[in-house]
């Protein structure tokens, strides 16, 4: 599916174009309340995008504007062990690039792989790990798409250093924990044993979910100015085997929700005043 046909679509129902794409992860979806002057469009209305079946996630794109931006969200993602492939997960991202967004923030839960998060706790992503599949292959897609130009390349992929800064400076101002981090990114949807959250641990990980990358990859494709936000909704314990569920993780999401909006509206109150320059990398 062309993302301009979505797009189109889109554009008969709404003629707000947006600066800034949110994606919320799981329990992280009231923010999508926070919108002003929002317009509501289901998921399964829209040509090329599925239906969400996660609990948790809405299935909804939601536009409006936070602190005076314009911006997207979608409440509710695609997940790979939905049975969705890596183009249908990061769909999405092309069309709200295509309806306008120059900026992603992407938020998910994520269990914390570092011994020092603790329930709740913020991480602004600088790097992540993909587990999940081949980083450029398209599962559904044509051998010789694995041999085309480009596709050894390393991905350009790269999380925004200043909008990194503002969700750090958000934490600050209003006194919650907010820690640096790689995101690594299983199939799923089943948790991690023990020794599965050790070995991920000693390659460098420090938070791990099922989301994310497929979007991210989609969006550093197309140049777009990247935030990743984990919410630790569940800690991984070396010594004794802790079951992690997912009305767990939606409970904790709920209730982090506020620290995400604020992060959320430092960064915009940011993009608002003066465009975010970030240092050369
Ligand atoms: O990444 P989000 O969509 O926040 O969801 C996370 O929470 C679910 C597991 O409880 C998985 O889908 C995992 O990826
Ligand atoms: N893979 C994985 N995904 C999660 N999403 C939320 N918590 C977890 C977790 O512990 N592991």
């Amino acid at each position: 599916m062309n993302p301009q046909t979505a797009a189109d679509f889109i554009r008969s129902i709404t003629d707000l174009k947006p600066q800034v794409a949110i994606i919320l992860g799981s329990g992280l979806g009231g923010l999508a309340d926070k919108i002003d002057s929002p317009v509501i469009i289901a998921f399964d209305r829209i040509p090329g995008f599925g239906t969400s079946t996660a609990s948790g996630h809405r299935g909804q794109l939601v536009f409006g504007s936070i602190e005076s931006v314009p911006v997207v969200a979608m409440a509710g993602r695609f997940h790979r062990y939905e049975g969705w492939s890596n183009d249908d997960v990061a769909f999405p991202v092309d069309v709200m690039n295509t309806v306008g967004a120059s900026h992603l923030i992407v938020s998910n839960a994520a269990g914390g792989v570092s011994l020092k998060f603790r329930v709740g706790d913020i991480v602004v992503l600088q790097d992540h790990i993909n587990f999940m599949s081949g980083v450029f292959a398209s599962d559904q897609g044509a051998p010789e798409k694995f041999a085309a130009p480009g596709c050894f390349n390393r991905p350009a992929m790269t999380y925004d250093a200043a909008m990194s800064q503002a969700a750090f400076e958000a934490a600050i101002e209003s006194g919650f924990d907010c820690y640096p981090g790689t995101y690594l990114a299983t199939f799923g949807p089943t948790y991690e044993t023990r020794a599965e959250y050790r070995m991920m641990r000693r390659i460098g990980a420090d938070v791990v979910g099922m989301s994310t990358v497929p979007e991210v990859l989609a969006a550093s494709r197309l140049g777009m100015r990247i935030l990743g936000l984990s919410m630790v909704s569940n800690v991984a314990n070396p010594d004794k085997a802790v079951k992690a569920s997912h009305d767990e993780v939606l409970e904790a999401g709920r209730a982090a929700e506020v620290k995400m909006e604020a992060i959320v509206r430092k960064v915009l109150q940011q993009i608002s005043s003066s465009p975010l320059q970030s240092p050369p990398v």
